[in-house]
Order: structure tokens, then C-alpha cells, then sequence
């Protein structure tokens, strides 16, 4: 597995008025995600998707330290993402391309320098997540379930060693869910999932709770679970 290092990294954003004052999104952090399986939870707005996206450098640490397998985000940036991938909970911000064959191939660009060798790659990472049949659909016929997978897809196909995905089954119903949550708990890479599903939560390896810009509870996922209703049910 990777090693995800955060030394005392922290994230802070301007005041949407420019005033002098900055606002904490993430306060300093230190932390080292070894696990195969990492879930972040926590309230909206807590910090999630930040921690998330310090992983691959999609946002930037204005104090301490990313590093990823030896690699600083801040000096390696594109080393790093070249090992992170990140699938955002949109599908539609990674699915450009008018087919999804078209998009996958995209995904691609940088890894191969045939076209051919590109379609190949592409039509073997479809078949390997059963979305073979769908290679010459557009994207814009697929159900929801299929579309997330399809993103999924794109993503994995450059073969990297750890998956961020910021709320992966967020927009899906029970079914697609069930399908998408197999599907990351079955991969070979390591997995971080920043995700309000609290039953996929909690068969990962490691869960980490956020709130307000902190990590609040870190361990055991079913004990850090139960911490997370404990505070909200204290704030009822
Ligand atoms: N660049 C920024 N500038 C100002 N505020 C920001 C910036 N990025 C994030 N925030 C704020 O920081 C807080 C944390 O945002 P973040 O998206 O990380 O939360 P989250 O836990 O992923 O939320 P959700 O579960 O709703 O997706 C939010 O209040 C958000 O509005």
C-alpha cells in the first residue's frame, strides 16, 4: 500500500469579502494513512472534501507538509497525481467525450502514444468492470449507477496506486450504491473515500472523523461511527 503523510498540513482560504482575516478550512494536521481502505466522515462543510483533495494536490496545504510515498505534493505535484487519482462525486466532471469508449481513451492520453494502444487499453479496462457492453454509448443515455462506474473506469484505467473519491455513491440510489461500493471495496489499490454513507464507512479498514476543519476521531471505523451519531445525537 501507499503511505499518505500529512505533516502539520493545514488549509486556509481568503474571507469571501477579502478582508484581512483568513478562514480555516483545515486547521494543521498530522496524519499517516497506510490502510487499504480509509474513509473520512463528518458533518457538510467539516473539511472532507479538503483533506481529500491534499491527497493528489487538488488543493494545496498553505501551512506543512503532503507527502505520498516520499514525494512532496507542493514540489512533485505531478508525480503524485500521476499516483492519486481523484473521481469526484459528479461524474459529469470527468465525463467530457461524446462515447463512453471516447472518454476512457481520454483518461489515457498520457500513457500511451498509439491511438490503437489507447482503444485497446480502454476496451480492456471496460471489460474488466463488466461496462464492455457500454463502450460505444454516449454518456449522456446512462443510467446513474453506470455513469459513476464509467467515470470510475476512466480513472482506473491509468492504473494508479491510490483512489480518492469524494462521495462516490452520494447521487445514486440503493442499487447503484450497493454496485459502486463493491466495486471500490474490491479494488487492489488503496481506497479513500470522504463519504456520508456510514454502512460503507464502516467496512473500510480505517475512518477518520472531521468536523469543523478537524480530525476529531481516527481508528477503528465502527468506533469512529459511533462517535460521529454520539456528537449528533448530543447536539439534538
Ligand atoms: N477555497 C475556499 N474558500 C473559502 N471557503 C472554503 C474553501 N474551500 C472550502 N471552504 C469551506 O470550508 C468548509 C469545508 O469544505 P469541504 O468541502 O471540505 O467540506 P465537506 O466536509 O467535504 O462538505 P460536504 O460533506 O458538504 O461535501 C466549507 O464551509 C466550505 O465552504
Amino acid at each position: 500500500m501507499s503511505r499518505i503523510e500529512l505533516v502539520d498540513a493545514g488549509v486556509t482560504a481568503p474571507t469571501p469579502g477579502g478582508e484581512s482575516d483568513e478562514v480555516v478550512v483545515l486547521h494543521p494536521t498530522t496524519l499517516e494513512l497506510t490502510e487499504r481502505r480509509v474513509a473520512l466522515v463528518g458533518p457538510n462543510g467539516s473539511g472532507k472534501s479538503t483533506l481529500a483533495r491534499l491527497f493528489n494536490g487538488l488543493v494545496a496545504a498553505t501551512t506543512g507538509r503532503v507527502v505520498v510515498d516520499g514525494l512532496d505534493v507542493a514540489r512533485k505535484g505531478r508525480e503524485v497525481r500521476r499516483r492519486v487519482a481523484f473521481a469526484f462525486t459528479d461524474p459529469s466532471a470527468q465525463l467530457v467525450m461524446p462515447t463512453v469508449l471516447e472518454d476512457v481513451v481520454l483518461s489515457l492520453r498520457r500513457h500511451h502514444r498509439s491511438k490503437q494502444a489507447r482503444t485497446d487499453a480502454a476496451l480492456a479496462t471496460l471489460a474488466h468492470y463488466g461496462l464492455a457492453d457500454l463502450a460505444h454509448r454516449s454518456v449522456h443515455t446512462l443510467s446513474g449507477g453506470q455513469r459513476q462506474l464509467v467515470a470510475l473506469a476512466g480513472v482506473l484505467a491509468t492504473d494508479p496506486d491510490v483512489l480518492v473519491a469524494d462521495e462516490p455513491t452520494t447521487l445514486l440510489d440503493l442499487a447503484n450504491s450497493a454496485l459502486v461500493a463493491e466495486t471500490l471495496l474490491g479494488l487492489p489499490q488503496q481506497v479513500v473515500l470522504a463519504t456520508h454513507d456510514l454502512d460503507l464507512a464502516q467496512r473500510c479498514d480505517r475512518a477518520l472523523l472531521v468536523t469543523d476543519g478537524r480530525v476529531v476521531a481516527d481508528g477503528d471505523p465502527a468506533a469512529v461511527v459511533a462517535e460521529y451519531r454520539a456528537r449528533v445525537a448530543a447536539t439534538r
